[in-house]
């Protein structure tokens, strides 16, 4: 399957009702909240149930977790209105799936990484996020892969990450034919901090195009 759709796009690393705002007015799908605590866009629970709260219902909030424990992704849960849970590390299918939550699940696209047979371990997932892969580094790095990787036919719901930037990410989604686009490091100030006229500009090079 391949979707035709204008991609979706979500703003992943928030961390201040502003951006949230901002990226909301600006047109984006979904808003990520890192529950990642090495992560510089790190964001405690209960700064993330306000950001959530202030979106509304139809604005989709995901949480990225990172080999969280069942223990801490619960107790996230409980405390933030999360729609859908994105498992950045190593969780297995039925670790992710105990959450009575949508799931993405993400993969790095390690050298001779295969994307077919990995997306059939995980019969549950409600999509799949392809990112760049970095030794040592889960997400976030603000790096791309080669996008000739990513399958422009697939009939589970695909989405592009990985050094996406407002300058990038038209030819990135030409070559790729996404459901969706994530990015976070290439629409900051620094790191955990949006910029707002790169935001809106990613944005609106995903929706509007000059070709559409
Ligand atoms: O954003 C982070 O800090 C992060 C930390 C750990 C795992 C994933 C993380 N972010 C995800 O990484 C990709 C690509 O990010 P970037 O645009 O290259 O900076 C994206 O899926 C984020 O959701």
């Amino acid at each position: 399957m391949t979707f035709e759709i204008i991609p979706r796009v979500k703003i992943c690393g928030i961390t201040t009702q502003a951006d949230a705002q901002h990226a909301v007015n600006s047109g984006a799908d979904a808003l990520g909240f890192v529950f990642y605590e090495p992560s510089p866009r790190s964001i405690a629970p209960s700064a993330a149930r306000e950001i959530a709260l202030s979106v509304g219902p139809l604005i989709t909030t995901i949480g990225l977790f990172v080999n969280a424990s069942y223990e801490e992704v619960s107790s996230t849960l409980d405390q933030v209105p999360l729609s859908v849970l994105q498992f950045h590390g190593d969780e297995t299918n039925e670790f992710c799936r105990q959450f009575s939550r949508p799931f993405i699940k993400a993969f790095r696209m390690a050298p001779g990484f295969d994307v077919e047979p990995a997306l059939e371990q995980y019969p549950d997932a409600s999509g799949f996020i392809l990112d760049a892969y970095k030794p040592g580094v889960p997400g976030g790095t603000g790096q791309s892969f080669e996008w000739h990787r990513f399958p422009r036919e697939s009939d589970r719901p695909l989405i592009l990450a990985g050094g996406l930037n407002p300058s990038n990410v038209e030819g990135a989604i030409v070559a790729t034919k996404p459901y969706g686009v994530d990015v976070s490091g290439g629409v900051e100030l620094a790191p955990g901090h949006k910029d707002p006229e790169k935001v809106m500009a990613f944005i609106n090079a995903v929706k509007h195009p000059p070709w559409r």
